[in-house]
């Protein structure tokens, strides 16, 4: 796969959002959410739809935010619609350790899903799936995660089936990854921002891309739990056409 050229300007605008280099050990990972929304709020078209947001300068700044992170996390709903890669293509970066979060077992990948090819050729890592204690694993799939290098964790879950979002940093630390990158899709990142769960949030960047998708896409809007929530320390930077949003989240 080509990689992707690292601008050098870029490091220095994004290293005060992202996991310090050294730091004294920590009770949880360094939690950053980062994802593309449209104008709209939008995510992409509908749910289960791959849609590109990001402009070619966005996409790289994601590629290098994945190198700075342990691990990278999403949904089950983002692996069935995108199939992705989950992998950091600027040379020489370490890409992260993928985690999906699966609570009733819905991702039925074969080796031929793009993460463990990835994963085959070297240019990235097989994924932790996070899984729910109900559910019965297919013994061949976990055969093929485990020859790639990844693995299930089971999770207890929640009334509504839900991980709590404590347990799956409690487990990510479990796996000696000091850092997680938050990617998607949109009930991750709404069950993320809600309060009290968006006190394990360190830091957010979001890309904006100039485009309305328009109705009916998947929308970043949390349910309201408490007061609405705020970024501070905010800083802006355009990236091609696009605009990259960092901030903490106000307490
Ligand atoms: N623009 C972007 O940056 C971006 C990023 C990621 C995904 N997407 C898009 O978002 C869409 C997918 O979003 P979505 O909301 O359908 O799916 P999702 O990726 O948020 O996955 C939802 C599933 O994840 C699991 N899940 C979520 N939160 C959980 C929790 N707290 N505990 C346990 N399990 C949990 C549940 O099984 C849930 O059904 C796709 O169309 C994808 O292309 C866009
Ligand atoms: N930054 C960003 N801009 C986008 O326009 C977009 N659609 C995503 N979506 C994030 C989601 O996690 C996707 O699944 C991965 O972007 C798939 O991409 P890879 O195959 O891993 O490169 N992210």
């Amino acid at each position: 796969m080509s990689s992707l050229p690292l601008p050098p300007s870029l490091p220095a605008l994004f290293t005060p959002h992202l996991p310090p280099s050294s730091s004294p050990p920590s009770s949880r990972p360094f939690l950053t959410l980062t994802f593309a929304t449209s104008l709209d709020s939008s995510l992409s078209l509908a749910p289960g739809v791959r849609t590109t947001l990001s402009g070619p300068a966005s996409k790289t700044m994601t590629h290098y935010l994945r190198s700075q992170h342990a691990s990278i996390l999403i949904g089950v709903g983002t692996a069935l619609a995108d199939d992705p890669g989950l992998n950091c293509r600027i040379a020489g970066c370490a890409s992260p350790r993928p985690i999906v979060l699966d609570p009733r077992g819905r991702w039925g990948f074969t080796e031929d899903a793009k993460v463990l090819q990835l994963a085959r050729a070297g240019e990235g890592k097989a994924p932790f799936v996070f899984v729910g204690g109900g559910v019965e694993i297919d013994e061949g799939r976990r055969a093929v995660l485990e020859r790639h290098g990844g693995k299930y964790v089971v999770m207890g879950t929640d009334e509504r089936g839900r991980f709590a979002w404590v347990d799956v940093l409690a487990a990510i630390q479990r796996e000696g990854l000091g850092s997680v990158m938050v990617e998607g899709g949109g009930e991750v990142i709404n069950s993320l921002l809600r309060a009290p769960e968006n006190e394990l949030v360190d830091s957010v960047i979001v890309t904006i891309a100039p485009t309305w998708l328009g109705q009916g896409g998947v929308v970043v809007s949390p349910e309201r739990t408490g007061e609405p929530v705020r970024l501070t320390g905010v800083e802006w930077h355009p990236l091609g056409e696009d605009i990259v949003l960092c901030g903490k989240i106000l307490r």
